[in-house]
């Protein structure tokens, strides 16, 4: 067996404000999936822990400081096992907004939305699997 990693490991925010509404990110047009709505993260890089990963991709994409204690897992999502390309596993952390400004830096968009609305937005796959869990979770 290759010693590669098989799987590619990604990590996303499901960030709350006091209203019970959800931070989601549109993708720009230049990107995979552009213009679908994910809740914001990216790929985890060689040598850090995945809250470390979240931390650095949501400074870069959206210049917001998430406090790592307060992060908390909340489910996860992964692609079908194929052959030839790693699998991509998305770990999901919530958080609650501290009220501190945030801005895109990337060229995406980011708006706050009721699970009633995120359920209909265009959203890449695993988005969707992570939204269901997320707000089926919440509603029990
Ligand atoms: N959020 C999300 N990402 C997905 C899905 N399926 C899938 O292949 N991805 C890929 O997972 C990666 C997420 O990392 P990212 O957000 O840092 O991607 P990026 O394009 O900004 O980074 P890059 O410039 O390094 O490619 C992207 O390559 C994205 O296309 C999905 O269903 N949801």
């Amino acid at each position: 067996m290759e010693k590669i990693p098989t799987w590619l490991p990604v990590v996303a925010l499901a960030l709350a404000d006091a209203q019970g509404r959800w931070l989601m990110h549109r993708r720009p047009p230049d990107k995979a999936h552009a213009g679908l709505w994910e809740f914001p993260g990216g790929k985890v890089e060689n040598g850090e822990n995945p809250v470390q990963a979240l931390v650095r991709e949501i400074e870069e994409e959206l210049a917001y400081r998430l406090d790592s204690e307060t992060l908390l897992p909340a489910g996860f999502a992964q692609e079908p096992a194929s052959v030839g390309s790693a699998q991509i596993v998305i770990l999901l952390y919530t958080s609650l907004w501290d009220g501190s400004p945030l801005s895109t830096q990337e060229g995406g968009e980011v708006d706050w939305f009721r699970p009633e609305e995120i359920a209909k937005l265009d959203k890449p796959p695993l988005d969707v699997a992570l939204a269901q869990g997320l707000f089926e979770k919440a509603s029990h």
